[in-house]
């Protein structure tokens, strides 16, 4: 099987940790070598920069940077290794995040964004990305329900309204690459658009 890089996003408890279990399970079953990993992190770097990006307070610049910065290290020593090696990268966040959160939540400039992601990035991107959309107060009844919240899962339902509309914004800039999947369903239920998502592509 080639490699692949897949991408999960959407809004805190929207369902993503859950549901790439089932997208890993199905590949694998395709025969798939299978690498997974999330951002910010994936590295030891990358993830000493996640405890400092989770907990303490910043403005939206020196939150694009650091993301930037740990997907930088990340592409470098996991995700490029791996694509090479042919494996399937399944990443839980990407640069969308960035976009929806940094670009969305905290109104950086999109094309500053735009920018960083060329630097960083030189041109690589998913081939696919699962955007999980939800209600924002459905993930936020999931959360409570779930766990403490962290720096960001502490803000209001406005943020969020506007990290979801910045995903729209990402999803129709690319929709070739992005399959929405409506993560208000039930578990099962999204499973079900998940794998019919792969089983579109030939996976
Ligand atoms: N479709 C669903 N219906 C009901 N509950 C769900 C559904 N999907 C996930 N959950 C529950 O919601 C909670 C959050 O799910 P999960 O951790 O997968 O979200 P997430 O998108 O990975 O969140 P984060 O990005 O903040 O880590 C979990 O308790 C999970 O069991
Ligand atoms: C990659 C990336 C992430 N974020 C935010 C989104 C979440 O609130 C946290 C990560 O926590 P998770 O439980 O692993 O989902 O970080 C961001 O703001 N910008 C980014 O680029």
């Amino acid at each position: 099987m080639s490699a692949r890089f897949i991408t999960f996003e959407g809004i805190d408890g929207a369902g993503k940790s859950t549901h790439i279990e089932r997208v890993a399970q199905h590949l694998r079953a395709q025969g798939a070598d299978l690498v997974q990993t999330r951002e910010p992190g994936g590295t030891a770097l990358a993830e000493s920069l996640r405890g400092l990006f989770l907990h303490q307070d910043m403005d939206g610049l020196t939150e694009a940077l650091l993301v930037f910065a740990a997907r930088r290290d990340h592409l470098q020593r996991v995700i490029a290794p791996a694509l090479a090696l042919g494996q399937t990268v399944l990443c839980d966040r990407f640069t969308d995040a960035s976009f929806a959160y940094q670009g969305g939540g905290r109104g950086m400039d999109w094309q500053v964004l735009s920018t960083l992601e060329q630097w960083v990035q030189q041109g690589r991107r998913p081939d696919l990305t699962f955007w999980f959309d939800v209600d924002p107060a459905i993930a936020a009844e999931r959360r409570a329900q779930a766990r403490e919240a962290d720096r960001l899962e502490k803000l209001d339902l406005d943020f969020f309204e506007r990290v979801r509309a910045a995903y729209q914004r990402r999803a129709d800039e690319a929709p070739d690459r992005f399959a929405r999947i409506d993560a208000g369903d039930s578990i099962e239920g999204v499973g079900r658009q998940v794998v019919a998502v792969l089983e579109q592509r030939g996976w």
